[in-house]
């Protein structure tokens, strides 16, 4: 998958780390900053992400921040992103299955950099299982209408 990555400066370690891991497996990642460890401010990083989503560009988008909190907020803002903060597989495999996300955040205060994998991988793994849920997306879809 073509994925699109961002982080905050709580998040910049962790990024270089699944970046590495995506590539392994196959994945092309476009890395969308911070590029240093500095404090940034991550709103405009989350619309450079989803932007790319909602276009085309990226086929999914990965964001990580301190708690992912703020991000998830800033995530969902933007039209046709289903954002989701994942701690754990099942809450990924909700995310996945039941929501449909487009958009994975990871808390870099939370996880350990092998779960942030793990829970990646469950992402990028896990299909939407439709039905019920189908009709529940298209009532989110029509709040933004
Ligand atoms: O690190 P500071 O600037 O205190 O807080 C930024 C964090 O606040 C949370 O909403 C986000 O997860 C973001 O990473």
């Amino acid at each position: 998958m073509r994925i699109a990555i961002a982080a905050d400066h709580n998040g910049f370690a962790l990024k270089a780390r699944l970046i590495s891991w995506l590539t392994a497996h196959g994945h092309t990642v476009d890395d969308r900053g911070s590029h240093t460890d500095d404090t940034v401010d991550y709103p405009p990083l989350c619309v450079d992400v989803c932007r790319r989503v909602a276009d085309g560009a990226a086929d999914r988008g990965i964001v990580l921040g301190g708690s992912g909190l703020g991000e998830t907020i800033a995530c969902n803002k933007i039209r046709g992103i289903r954002a989701g903060l994942c701690h754990d597989l099942w809450s990924t495999r909700i995310s996945r299955g039941n929501n449909d996300s487009n958009v994975l955040v990871l808390a870099a205060k939370v996880l350990a950099p092998e779960a942030a994998e793990e829970i990646v991988g469950a992402w990028l793994s896990t299909p939407f299982n439709g039905g019920v849920h189908a009709r529940r997306l298209e009532q989110i879809s029509a709040l933004e209408r």
